[in-house]
C-alpha cells in the first residue's frame, strides 16, 4: 500500500536571539495508510518540532512533507492534531459539543452533518452525556477525550498526536491508550503518535520509530509484532512485550549517547499496512 505520509530530508534550524539550534537534522520516513506509528525519542530531541512541521504549523528549513502525494505547506484539511495541553486547546467559554463542532464549522460542514459528526464523535469517546458541559467542568482525562473527539469528528486521513497523555494520571492514561487503539481499529485512520514513554509506544504501535538526540534523525525503525488485540494486563505481561520494550529502551539510550546501533538481525520486518 502506498505511503500516505512522506517525510523527506526534513530539517529545522531555529535561529534568533544569538542562538542557533538545529532541532531536526535531515529526517526521512514514510507512513503507509492505516498504520499506527509511534515516534519515541529522548526529551528535547525535536519531537514537537517534527510534528509541527508535519502538521504544516511550521515551515521546515529544508526538506518536505507530503500528505497523499501533496506537499504540506499549511495545515491540511485532512489532518488533525491532538496536543498534550488539552487545557489550552479547548475553549473554556464553549460547550463540549461546540468545541468539537468548531473546526467543522470552519471547514464549512453543513449544520445537520455537523451535528451528526459531533454526536458520533462524542459517543465514540464515551462523552455523550457531557455534550452541554463546559471544559472546565470536566476532569483532565475527560478534557483530553473532548480533544480526541474534536480530532476524529473532523474525519482526518491522518491523526497526529503529540504526547497527548503526558498530563493525565496513570489509570486515565491506560484508558485513553485503549480508546486510541479502539478508534484506530474502527476508523482505519493513519496515526502518528509522539511519546517519550517507551512502554506506551510499544503498547500502542504497530511500529516504533526511535529518534536520535537533537538534531534528530530516525535512529531505528522497529515493527511491533504483538497481536492486534491488546489489553493492558495481558499485553504488558507478554514476554514479547518485555523484549520489545527492552530493545526500544536500549536504542533510546544509544540515541541519547549519539550512538548508532548495529542492525538487529532478529528484528522482525516492517509491518504490513492494515
Ligand atoms: N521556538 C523555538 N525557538 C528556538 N529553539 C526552539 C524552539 N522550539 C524548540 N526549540 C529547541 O529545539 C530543540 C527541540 O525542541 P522540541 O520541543 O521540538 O523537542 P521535544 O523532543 O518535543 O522535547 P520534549 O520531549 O521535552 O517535549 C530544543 O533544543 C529546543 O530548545
Amino acid at each position: 500500500m502506498s505511503a500516505v505520509l512522506e517525510v523527506t530530508g526534513l530539517r529545522k534550524v531555529y535561529e534568533g536571539g544569538g542562538r542557533r539550534v538545529e532541532a531536526v537534522g535531515g529526517l526521512d520516513f514514510t507512513v503507509p495508510a492505516g498504520q499506527l506509528a509511534c515516534l519515541v525519542g529522548p526529551s528535547g530531541c525535536g519531537k514537537t518540532t517534527l510534528l509541527k512541521c508535519v502538521a504544516g504549523l511550521m515551515r521546515p528549513t529544508s526538506g518536505s512533507v507530503r500528505l497523499a502525494g501533496e506537499p504540506v505547506t499549511e495545515p491540511p484539511p485532512d489532518m488533525a492534531v491532538v496536543f498534550q495541553e488539552y487545557g489550552r486547546s479547548l475553549f473554556a467559554w464553549l460547550s463540549v459539543a461546540d468545541n468539537v463542532a468548531l473546526p467543522l464549522k470552519e471547514k464549512g460542514v453543513p449544520r445537520a452533518r455537523r451535528a451528526e459528526l459531533v454526536r458520533r464523535a462524542l459517543a465514540d469517546v464515551g462523552l455523550s452525556d457531557a455534550a452541554g458541559a463546559h471544559p472546565w467542568q470536566l476532569s483532565g482525562g475527560m478534557q483530553q477525550r473532548v480533544a480526541i473527539a474534536r480530532a476524529i469528528a473532523y474525519e482526518p486521513r491522518v491523526l497526529l498526536m503529540d504526547e497527548p497523555f503526558a498530563a493525565v494520571d496513570a489509570q486515565t492514561r491506560a484508558e485513553l491508550e485503549d480508546l486510541i487503539r479502539g478508534l484506530w481499529q474502527r476508523l482505519g485512520v493513519t496515526v502518528l503518535f509522539v511519546t517519550h514513554d517507551i512502554d506506551e509506544a510499544v503498547y500502542l504501535g504497530q511500529r516504533v520509530l526511535v529518534l536520535s538526540a537533537s538534531p534528530t534523525r530516525v535512529q531505528d525503525d522497529l515493527a511491533v509484532d504483538l497481536p492486534d488485540r491488546r489489553d493492558q494486563l495481558t499485553t504488558r505481561g507478554d514476554v514479547r512485550f518485555t523484549e520489545l520494550r527492552a530493545r526500544v529502551y536500549a536504542r533510546v539510550q544509544a540515541a541519547k549517547r549519539g550512538e548508532r546501533p548495529a542492525p538487529d538481525p532478529s528484528a522482525p520486518p516492517a509491518p504490513a499496512p492494515r
